[in-house]
């Protein structure tokens, strides 16, 4: 896609999670990845009405090339993008579900969601726990650059996820997975429930190559 259809489709994407109800207010921030710099969303901007014109464009060292006064997260972006070359596209929310497993207690930092259904496992796979840093706090960009390589996802604690996928569209798919799974999970509290055993997580590594350690 070109960095104009790119443009429309986080107008247009940023509102369906917006109308979804996935990012209240001004929370959360979107980017892609571009041949000459990378987009993201300006800071404080509703993702229901983002406006392709003022989306802000970066460089590699996180200069300003164009647009608004980007994400005060740019940073972390900037640290996935640099430390992921597979990242092409990144999606943070504050979305209820997600953010209410983030604040739980005596998690398993390293993963915190079980292998509850295949979509999690395929679509975001093992997901650590980033310790709680304020937004905009630059130290999150060196916790991101540690974990980057080694996973597709993150969640952030007290705060909520970030999610980076192979492109744009797949992206928002894999952030609406998370919250889904993260709601199956708080659902499923109280209950006896299987996880998937290492035989389904191996059979989905051999179709999908998931990231996925037994
Ligand atoms: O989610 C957010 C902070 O973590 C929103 O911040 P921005 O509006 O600066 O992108
Ligand atoms: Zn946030």
């Amino acid at each position: 896609m070109n960095e104009h259809t790119l443009r429309q489709r986080l107008v247009t994407l940023g509102k369906r999670l917006y109308d979804r109800g996935l990012s209240p207010g001004t929370s959360g921030n979107l980017s892609v990845r571009l041949e000459d710099g990378w987009l993201t969303t300006p800071t404080n901007s509703c993702m229901g009405e983002l406006n392709a014109d003022e989306i802000s464009k970066l460089d590699w060292e996180g200069n300003v090339i164009s647009g608004s006064k980007p994400s005060k997260e740019y940073f972390f972006h900037l640290a996935y993008y640099k430390n992921r070359p597979q990242a092409q596209a990144i999606v943070h929310l504050h979305s209820t579900y997600s953010s209410a497993v983030s604040c739980l207690k005596n998690l398993d930092d390293k993963s915190i969601l079980p292998p509850i259904t295949p979509y999690f496992v395929m679509r975001i796979g093992q997901l650590p726990l980033v310790p709680y840093r304020r937004p905009g706090d630059a130290r999150l960009g060196d916790d991101v650059a540690r974990l980057a390589p080694h996973y597709s996802s993150l969640m952030l604690a007290n705060h909520g996820p970030i999610v980076t996928g192979r492109d744009f569209d797949s992206t928002v798919s894999a952030a609406e997975e998370l919250e889904e799974t993260a709601r199956l999970f708080l659902l499923l509290h109280g209950h006896e429930y299987r996880v998937l055993d290492d035989a389904a997580i191996d059979e989905l590594r051999e179709h999908f190559g998931v990231q996925w350690e037994s």
